[in-house]
């Protein structure tokens, strides 16, 4: 299998974390509801290929998101093994009682920067999905579980436009004053560039919030995520959010397309030299395997020229 040349750039760090989001942002979005049996599978081969965080599915109400009502069937099939991060996501209180009954460690809770996307995915308002999310963390945190906090919606949003970056800020540093130990920024609808990248970074750092905290999340509609990503690092940051295959999107924002392809995110690492762990060959198998489940191509760039 062809490889990407391996030369080095000033300026980024020597490893990153690969966040893999694939089985929950990806299969949350497809339209199919995928068998339990395949989504199982699934997270085997990814570990299998190296990565060590994998959100698995949601414990959100099974109405709203149909393609994660199996979160606690999956987990009963899958055996974590140590070292691996195993997080899903939880919205409420409701949701953390199903996960911890499910065993799961670690959770993470989903904030809106916006009114209507508040509205929309979560049915709260901008300022009441605090209080949904403040008991949510404290008795996780209570329970020795670990929290990562997500926001969206941070570079722009498709019924309120331009997203004021304080607004942004806001709803961060409330999650991380809560207790996650890291705050993953989404660009949901794939919008952002790279200068707002560096702003978005550099006002979290002016209200507090370093680099070590931050992961970045984008998805790949107008083509910047790599060039967002790729402009995180060099601001410090070293997690990034990726879905294989390039799965992915939010069943309540439609404008969002998939996310970040992992193996395109990896082609781009392994050229650099920035350690990750996980083998790219087996990720393009497991993706092109996924494919053939999902009865569609990859969109990902890397595992069409590679796959086949
Ligand atoms: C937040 C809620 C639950 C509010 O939904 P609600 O209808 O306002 O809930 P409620 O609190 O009023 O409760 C109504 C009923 O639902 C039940 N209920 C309540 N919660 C749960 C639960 N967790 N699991 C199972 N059942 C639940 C609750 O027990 C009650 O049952 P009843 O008493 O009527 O029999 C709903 O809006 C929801 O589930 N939203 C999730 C939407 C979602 O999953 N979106 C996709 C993930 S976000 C994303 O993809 C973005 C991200 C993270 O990737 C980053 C980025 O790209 O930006």
């Amino acid at each position: 299998m062809r490889k990407p040349q391996l030369v080095k750039a000033e300026g980024l760090p020597d490893r990153v974390t690969i966040y893999e989001v694939g089985p929950r942002d990806g299969l949350q979005n497809e339209s199919a509801i995928v068998d339990v049996a395949v989504k199982a599978e699934f997270i085997r081969r990814l570990l299998d290929a190296g990565l060590t965080t994998v959100e698995t599915t949601s414990f959100v109400h099974p109405k709203w998101v149909p393609q994660m009502a199996d979160a606690a069937e999956l987990l009963d099939q899958l055996e974590i093994p140590d070292g691996v991060r195993a997080p899903v996501l939880v919205p409420n209180e409701r949701g953390l009682d199903r996960a911890l009954a499910a065993g799961v460690r670690e959770i993470a809770i989903f904030a809106s920067a916006t009114e209507t996307f508040a509205s929309k995915n979560l049915n709260s308002t901008l300022d009441d999905q605090f209080a949904m999310f403040t008991p949510t963390i404290q008795r996780a945190l209570s329970q020795g579980l670990s929290v990562r906090g997500y926001v969206s919606m941070c570079y722009g949003d498709p019924w309120e436009g331009d997203v004021p970056i304080d607004q942004v800020v806001k709803v961060g540093a409330q999650l991380v004053d809560l207790g996650c130990h890291e705050l993953s920024l989404g660009d949901t609808i794939g919008v952002a560039t790279p200068g707002q990248v560096t702003a978005l970074i550099t006002a979290f750092g002016a209200a507090g919030v370093g680099v070590d905290k931050l992961a970045v999340h984008f998805h790949d509609t107008y083509g910047q995520a790599l060039a967002n990503t790729l402009t995180a690092f060099r601001e410090g940051v070293t997690t990034v959010d990726s879905s294989a295959g390039g799965l992915g999107g939010c069943p309540y924002a439609e404008s969002a397309t998939g996310n970040l392809a992992t193996e395109d995110l990896l082609w781009q690492l392994d050229g650099l030299g920035i350690h990750t762990g996980v083998d790219l060959l087996k990720l393009v198998e497991t993706s092109t395997w996924m494919a053939d489940q999902l009865g569609k191509p990859s969109p990902s760039r890397v595992v069409q020229a590679l796959a086949g």
